[in-house]
């Protein structure tokens, strides 16, 4: 296991969110969480992800308990190891699609040449090279979000949280943005946490876990998305 979570709990004041989620998270995985509007996905994938703290129970990545470090060393791990996604790419909208993707690796150190070499060859993988010196206004949303998965990814990291990532495209574009995210991470051993409420997207994953009211319909074992929906 890469990531698990026990007893996962987390409220906002008197509303409890997320009600004590148990799961755990496989090298290379793609785990979708599904689940109506409002019963606690994003807060079980900022939980999972470092961006906030559980109220109680663990989430460990390869032996480090997440719930306890401090903000910065959360912060540090959301820099290396962990990639996130959200349903809109957040590009910063002054630079560049290339510049957007290498600013990861200029943050953690990487020289400039270095890391605009690795946001070419990302923003290639991502079907959007063509875009590189363009800027998020002047492109489509399909293409910013393949922008935002290649930041994402460029930090090569272990596993990518995805919050409804394809939530503000029309169904092709998102079939495909979600196509080749699915495709990379395979190619790559990434595992990839999906929090979506469109059963569609589900279909992309390898297991999918039902929230409901902010706890799991069974154990936390999931269901085994049927192979060929996802095209492996
Ligand atoms: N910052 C916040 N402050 C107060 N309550 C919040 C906050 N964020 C979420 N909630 C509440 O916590 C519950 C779970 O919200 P959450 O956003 O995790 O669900 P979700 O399944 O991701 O919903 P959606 O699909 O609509 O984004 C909801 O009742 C929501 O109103």
């Amino acid at each position: 296991m890469i990531l698990s979570a026990r007893g996962v709990v987390r409220s906002y004041g008197p509303t409890p969110a997320v009600r004590g989620v148990t799961l755990d998270v496989a090298e290379g995985e793609i785990l979708a969480v599904t689940g109506p509007s409002g019963c606690g996905k994003s807060t079980l994938l900022h939980c999972l992800a470092g961006i906030i703290r559980p109220d109680a129970g663990e989430v460990t990545y390869r032996d480090q308990r997440v719930d306890l470090m401090s903000e910065a060393a959360r912060s540090r791990l959301r820099r290396t190891e962990f990639g996130v996604l959200f349903q809109f790419g957040q590009l910063v909208a002054e630079l560049t699609a290339a510049e957007n993707v290498a600013l990861p690796l200029l943050l953690a150190g990487t020289g400039r040449r270095a890391a605009r070499t690795a946001a070419l060859a990302w923003l290639d993988r991502a079907g959007v090279a063509d875009v590189a010196d363009q800027r998020p206004g002047q492109m489509s949303g399909g293409q910013q979000q393949r922008v935002a998965m290649a930041r994402a990814l460029v930090t090569e990291p272990r596993i990518v949280f995805a919050d409804e990532p394809t939530g503000a495209l029309d169904t092709l574009a998102g079939e495909q943005v979600l196509g080749q995210l699915v495709r990379v991470a395979h190619e790559h051993r990434t595992a990839v946490v999906l929090v979506t409420h469109e059963a569609r997207v589900a279909g992309h994953a390898d297991r999918e876990l039902v929230l409901r009211d902010g706890a799991l319909d069974d154990s936390g074992l999931g269901i085994a998305v049927p192979t060929g929906r996802h095209g492996r």
